[in-house]
């Protein structure tokens, strides 16, 4: 079947930008060392509160207040692997909506293990690069109705039947590290306010890669470029959406 393809205009991503601000949901983000500043820089940016507890014993009380749980394997560690499985029984019995960063799966089987274990859980997306997303291909099989977010130069947002796909951004955010990860938390915030997870992630790349544009015209490299865009995407409106979303 092939799949229906949707579009947001300024207006649809504008009305969930308003509710990240005015609800300010609580992303819990179980990160890695490398992505924990900037993603939690970007999600106050965002108008959403970062909280970024790891220990396994705490993981369950901290997070189960949260409007949104983000999994990323970056920098998977001991303590992280015995937290998953917490996080995702908080999940479970809170309704609270999941996003999986699945951070170079491709070159260990036990971040590819762990990823069987988050996708057999409920209400989840993944937010990955097209090497990561090309390897899970085989996992998504069984799982058509999973919400799988393609990230790269055009964004690709699809599930059984539908598909959204997002051109904006610059190349600078490849440059940075540690955007993409970010990139997996601002889809968080949107799915915490957002029931259809396909709008939400639509709309947080929307937002994020036009916020990318604006930072490239003020910046002079990917240094500048970090701190332009954390600018940028706090002073994003709707008039700046409608900009460059025509
Ligand atoms: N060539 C590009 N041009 C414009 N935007 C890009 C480009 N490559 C990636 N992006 C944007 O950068 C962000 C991170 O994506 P990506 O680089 O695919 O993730 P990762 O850092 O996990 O590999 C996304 O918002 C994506 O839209
Ligand atoms: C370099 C690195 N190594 C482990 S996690 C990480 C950060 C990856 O961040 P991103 O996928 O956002 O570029
Ligand atoms: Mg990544």
């Amino acid at each position: 079947m092939s799949a229906f393809s949707e579009k947001l205009d300024a207006a649809g991503v504008a009305s969930i930008l308003a509710r990240v601000a005015e609800r300010r949901p609580r992303v819990h983000c179980l990160t890695n060392t490398v992505a924990q500043n900037v993603t939690a820089n970007m999600l106050l940016a965002f108008g959403a509160m970062p909280s970024m507890a790891g220990h396994p014993d705490e993981v369950a009380a901290v997070a189960a207040g949260a409007g949104a749980i983000l999994i990323n394997l970056g920098t998977i560690s001991p303590e992280g692997e015995r937290a998953i499985p917490k996080l995702l029984a908080v999940a479970q019995e809170h309704r609270i909506p999941l996003v999986l960063d699945p951070v170079f799966v491709e070159l260990s089987p036990l971040r590819l293990r762990l990823v069987g274990d988050v996708l057999a859980s409920f209400d989840v997306l993944v937010r990955g690069n097209a090497t990561e997303m090309a390897v899970l291909e085989p996992l998504f099989v069984p799982k058509r109705d999973i919400v799988r977010v393609t990230t790269g130069a055009v964004d690709r947002i699809e599930t059984e039947g539908r598909s959204l796909s997002v051109a904006h951004g610059h190349a600078w955010m490849t440059k940075v590290t540690g955007l993409g990860c970010a990139s997996s938390a601002l889809v968080a915030a949107c799915r915490a306010v957002e029931p259809d997870p396909m709008i939400a992630a639509a709309a947080a790349l929307t937002a994020y890669g036009i916020a990318g544009e604006i930072a490239a015209e003020r910046a002079t490299g990917p240094g500048s470029f970090a701190m332009h865009l954390i600018d940028a995407l706090a002073g994003l409106d709707e008039a700046a959406l409608a900009a460059r979303m025509s």
